[in-house]
C-alpha cells in the first residue's frame, strides 16, 4: 500500500517529479527578474560627448505632405502657400512646399535618439537657417551633428550642458536644407560637485537691481503687411523712444495628447519627455512635456495669423524658459524690432520680430527672434 507522502514526492513511480515551471508572469517573480536583468540602454549620457565628435543620425526621414500638414494644422499654421496650389504658385513655388517649421522639427527629431534621448531638456537654439528652401514633399533628409561644446551645469550636478551644430541635408543632392546650433541639459552618468549656482549680490546688480521699466506706449500695427510694420515702428520712434511696437495674439492652443506625444513621435523624436509618463514622474518636470518645437511653432502660428508672411529667413536666440505640459495653453506675444526694404523679392520687405510664447498663467515658456520677409501691400 502506498502512503500519502510517497505519492506526493514521486507519484508512486519512484522517479523525481519535474520541477515546477517558473511562472515569469507571477508579479513577485517578475519584479525579481526585472531587478536582476540588465537594461539595454538607449541614448547617451553627458560623459559620452566630446567637443568635435561627429554623429550621423539614422534612420533619416522622408518629408511627407502628411507630416507637414499634421504639424502645420495642429500648430495653427494656415499660410495658404503651404496648403493651396494657386497660392503656392503666386509665391513662386512649384507646389505647396514643406514648411520651415516642420523641416526644423523633423531635422531635430531625428537627432534625439543619439543626442538627448537620455532625458535632457532642450534649452535653446540659434542660427536656424534654411539655405536650401523651398523643399518639397518626398525629399529624404540626412542629418548629422557635431559637438560644439560641453560644460558643467553649476546649478544642477546631475546634468551637463551640451551644444551641437546640426545640419539636415537632401540625401540625394547633399544640399543643406536646415542648420542650427542647439543646447540641451543632458543627464550625467555620475553627478559631480558644483557650486550650486547660487546668485550673488553682484549678479543681482548686473541683472538690473530693481529691473528695467517698460516703455510707456505700445504701438500695434494697423495690419499685417510690411508697410504696417514700418508705419508702426515710425510711430514708436516718433514718440521720443519711449514706445515699442508690441502686441499679443488672441489665439491659444491647449496642449493635448496629439501635441505632446503624437507630433514629436511623428518626427522620430524619441525623447522620453514627450511620451513616457512613468519615467517623467521622477524628473524636474514631473510630467511629460510638449516638444519645444511644437510650443514654438504654435506661438509662431498665432503670430503669423496676424501678418502676411512671404518667407521665413531665420531664427536666433531661441530659449525655452519653463515646461509646457498637457492642459497648458500656449499663447503668443510679438515685439517688432526692425523693418528693412531689403528682401530677396520686390514683393516683400524684411521684418525682425521677437516672439514670446506664454502660458495661461502669463509665464513666458519660449522666446526667440525671427527674421521673415513680409508681403508688401503695394506689391
Ligand atoms: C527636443 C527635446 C526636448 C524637448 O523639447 S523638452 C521641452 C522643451 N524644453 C523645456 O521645456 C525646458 C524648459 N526649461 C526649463 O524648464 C528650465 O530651464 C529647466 C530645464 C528646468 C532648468 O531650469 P533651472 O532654473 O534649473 O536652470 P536654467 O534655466 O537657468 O538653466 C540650467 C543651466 O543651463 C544653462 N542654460 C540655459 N539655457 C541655456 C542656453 N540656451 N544655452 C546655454 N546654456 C543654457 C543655464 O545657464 C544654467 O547653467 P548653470 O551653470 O547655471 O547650471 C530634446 O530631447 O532634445
Amino acid at each position: 500500500m502506498t502512503n500519502e507522502s510517497q505519492r506526493d514526492s514521486d507519484n508512486g513511480s519512484g522517479e523525481q517529479p519535474e520541477p515546477r515551471p517558473i511562472d515569469w508572469t507571477d508579479p513577485d517573480t517578475f519584479a525579481q527578474a526585472l531587478d536582476q536583468v540588465e537594461t539595454k540602454e538607449k541614448g547617451n549620457y553627458f560623459e559620452d560627448f566630446s567637443e568635435g565628435d561627429l554623429l550621423e543620425h539614422d534612420p533619416g526621414l522622408t518629408l511627407t505632405r502628411w507630416g507637414n500638414e499634421s504639424w502645420m494644422s495642429q500648430t495653427l499654421n494656415h499660410d495658404p502657400a503651404y496648403w493651396r496650389v494657386d497660392a503656392a504658385a503666386e509665391r513662386g513655388f512649384d507646389e505647396p512646399p514643406i514648411h520651415p517649421d516642420y523641416l526644423t522639427a523633423a531635422t531635430l527629431g531625428i537627432t534625439v535618439e543619439d543626442l538627448s534621448e537620455k532625458g535632457g531638456y532642450f534649452l535653446g537654439r540659434t542660427d536656424v537657417r534654411f539655405p536650401g528652401t523651398p523643399v518639397y514633399a518626398g525629399t529624404e533628409l540626412h542629418v548629422e551633428s557635431e559637438v560644439v561644446s560641453t560644460a558643467t551645469s553649476s546649478s544642477r550636478p546631475e546634468f551637463g550642458i551640451v551644444t551641437w551644430r546640426t545640419r539636415g541635408t537632401d540625401a540625394e543632392t547633399g544640399d543643406v536644407l536646415c542648420s542650427y546650433e542647439r543646447t540641451n541639459m543632458i543627464p550625467r552618468r555620475e553627478p559631480v560637485a558644483t557650486d550650486g549656482g547660487s546668485t550673488t549680490a553682484a549678479d543681482a546688480e548686473e541683472n538690473g537691481g530693481d529691473g528695467p521699466t517698460l516703455p510707456e506706449t505700445f504701438v500695434t500695427p494697423a495690419g499685417g503687411y510690411f508697410e504696417d510694420f514700418v508705419d508702426a515702428l515710425e510711430t514708436a520712434e516718433g514718440d521720443d523712444e519711449n514706445a515699442a511696437v508690441a502686441y499679443r495674439h488672441e489665439r491659444g492652443r491647449t496642449q493635448d495628447d496629439v501635441t505632446v506625444a503624437s507630433l514629436p513621435l511623428a518626427t522620430l523624436n524619441t525623447a522620453k519627455q514627450h511620451h513616457n509618463i512613468d519615467v517623467m514622474a521622477d524628473s524636474p518636470s514631473g510630467d511629460i512635456v510638449t516638444y519645444g518645437d511644437v510650443t514654438r511653432s504654435t506661438a509662431l502660428g498665432h503670430a503669423r495669423s496676424d501678418e502676411q508672411t512671404w518667407r521665413e529667413v531665420g531664427f536666433d536666440d531661441e530659449q525655452f524658459h519653463t515646461f509646457v505640459a498637457a492642459g497648458d495653453t500656449v499663447y503668443a506675444f510679438t515685439r517688432v524690432l526692425d523693418a528693412e526694404d531689403d528682401a530677396a523679392t520686390d514683393a516683400a520687405g524684411t521684418v525682425r520680430f521677437e516672439h514670446i510664447a506664454f502660458n495661461q498663467d502669463d509665464e513666458p515658456v519660449y522666446s526667440g527672434t525671427r527674421t521673415a520677409e513680409i508681403q508688401k501691400r503695394t506689391a
